[in-house]
């Protein structure tokens, strides 16, 4: 699904509304409608107060329309303008007439006023501002804010919680509002994703108010999102009369003292993500651990507690590189004589990582589209301390488009950043937040690479593989027991997930039996 900017947004307004030949408050209608469609859905009439906050702009004029509709169905409603400006758009006008019309009043807040009571079992709508935010909202409007968090009541946003940005983070991070839900108009944003920005909402869903479909596919977009429709046109299946080495041979080198378990782990994803071999190369020290953890995997073996060279004969489809593999100096001189004479398709994780950003010359010899996957710390150490999550985009849009890189930016939304386009994982849950996980992550994408996956592809089916194994594991082990391991073991099941048919909606059962 693509992320649209603000600007791409409001041309896809204008568009639709030549094409369809409609009003622009035709088009505030169908959102009003639609937000109205949702609610009376989940409340069914329930006498619940309702406190629509409605600013001036296009997002104002969505709650006004909104709260015409919620009226006519007799709900239980309260309607505030928070007057923020004297310039009011053109929809929210037309949607005030028609509302006072109907003789309902809002109360007009401004700077001076008193804030209305609302108790921790109302809801609030709040439709302050929309994706048109372009500076800090005034001091009042933020104490308004305040007060909303105060309340403990639900808090519904139109569109986008009012005080975020579309393309920055906010100044003033309490003038923001933490939304409960937020239905958002035909795609969901950028910020509902970043460390930084999302954080301001639970649960987000997307309204489809009908912007023209040609338009939005012809639109090229800075960010997609990945979910299943995305990934399942990547998917490579088997042929009948493929064997082992039609599936690549991976190549794992890492480990040191102590550190064997991260290439073990990074050799069992890789294999049970379906390459055909897997050669594990490691200092002798992990020799017998990895043929005894892993059978399956050969063994190659370098130093006696770190790699000091990095030599074989075996013909690789892909390398990866780093997982638990120190960094001495003499691994450092590997690694980079390695890195000088290596063409093939690579993978460079943790350490190996480390010793790129120390020696930051070496990545002039990175292959073609490499994949880098760092965490946070990592990131920091390769591109530098950024100000904020969109300046972090910005640094790494950089550093790919200089080495020709592709950068697995891990975290919650995992972002596989390819020179100027990011791909926004949806899979994945906080019980991915322990050891080894990176590990996987690592030999997965190596994995597919090995079995003729194009490398941007296998970063972004595997970053969606691994989240989804995860996703399905904790179903029945919890957040707090998850292991790396277990993500392994859940692989098979995420393949398999690919091809699951959503369930059947209860209500179309029920008349299929009568
Ligand atoms: N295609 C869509 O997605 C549609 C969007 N609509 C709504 O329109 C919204 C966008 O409307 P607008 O462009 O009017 O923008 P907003 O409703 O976000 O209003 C902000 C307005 O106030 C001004 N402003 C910005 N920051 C301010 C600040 N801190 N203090 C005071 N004034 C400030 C801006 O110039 C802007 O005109 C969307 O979020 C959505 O809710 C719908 O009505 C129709 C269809
Ligand atoms: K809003």
């Amino acid at each position: 699904m693509k992320l649209f900017s603000a600007e791409q947004i409001y041309a896809a307004d204008k568009f639709t509304i030549a094409k369809q030949n409609i009003t622009s408050d035709e088009l505030m209608e169908r959102s009003a409608v639609q937000i109205f469609n949702w609610m009376h859905l989940r409340m069914q009439g329930a006498p619940v107060k309702i406190h629509l906050f409605c600013g001036i702009g296009n997002n104002g004029g969505d709650g006004i329309a909104l709260a015409r509709h919620l009226q006519e169905h007799g709900y239980n409603i309260a309607v505030y303008v928070v007057n923020y400006s004297t310039k009011r758009s053109k929809d929210f006008l037309i949607n005030l007439d028609r509302l006072k019309d109907r003789k309902i009043w809002p109360n007009f807040m401004d700077s001076d006023g008193e804030f209305p009571e609302i108790g921790a079992d109302d809801i609030i709508v709040d439709a302050i501002f929309g994706i048109g935010l372009n500076r800090p909202p005034a001091k009042w409007v933020g104490k308004l804010i305040d007060h909303f968090h105060a309340s403990k009541a639900f808090i519904l946003s139109v569109d986008i919680p009012s005080g975020l940005y579309m393309n920055q983070v906010p100044e003033q991070k309490d003038a923001v509002v933490r939304a409960n839900f937020v239905l958002s108009f035909q795609t969901p944003k950028l910020v509902f994703f970043l460390p930084e920005t999302g954080i301001y909402i639970d649960q987000w869903e997307v309204l489809d108010i009908g912007l023209d479909m040609e338009f939005l596919t012809a639109e090229e977009t800075d960010y997609e999102l990945i979910g299943k429709s995305e990934v399942l046109p990547m998917y490579v299946p088997r042929t009948k009369f493929s064997h082992k080495g039609t599936h690549g041979h991976v190549l794992l080198v890492g480990g040191s003292y102590g550190k064997i378990g991260a290439v073990t782990l990074a050799s069992v994803a890789a294999l049970k993500i379906g390459s055909g071999l897997v050669t594990s190369y490691v200092p002798a020290c992990g020799y017998t651990i990895l043929q005894t953890a892993l059978p399956e995997a050969m063994v190659l073996t370098d130093g006696e507690t770190a790699i000091t060279s990095i030599d074989y004969t075996i013909k690789p489809s892909a390398i990866g590189i780093g997982m638990g593999m120190g960094t001495e100096t003499q691994t450092i001189q590997a690694f980079a004589t390695f890195l000088k004479s290596n063409s093939l398709p690579l993978v460079i994780d943790a350490d190996g990582l480390n010793m790129l950003a120390s020696n930051m010359e070496l990545c002039s010899f990175l292959s073609k589209q490499t994949v880098l996957t760092p965490h946070e710390g990592e990131l920091e150490r390769l591109v530098g301390k950024w100000e904020d999550d969109f300046d972090k985009l910005a640094k790494v849009k950089a550093l790919s488009k200089k080495f020709d890189c592709i950068v697995v930016i891990k975290g919650a939304h995992t972002i596989t950043v390819y020179h100027d386009k990011g791909f926004v994982n949806t899979t994945g849950n906080p019980g991915m937040a322990t050891a080894g996980c990176g590990d996987v992550l690592s030999g997965i994408i190596t994995g597919l690479i090995a079995q003729g996956y194009e490398s941007l592809k296998a970063a972004i089916f595997g970053v969606f593989l691994h989240g989804k194994s995860a996703d399905l594991q904790i179903e029945s082990k919890g957040y707090q027991a998850l292991l790396a391991s277990d993500v392994v073991e859940g692989l098979g099941t995420a393949y398999l997930d690919l091809f699951k048919l959503p369930e059947k909606p209860p209500q179309q059962e029920a008349e299929s039996q009568e």
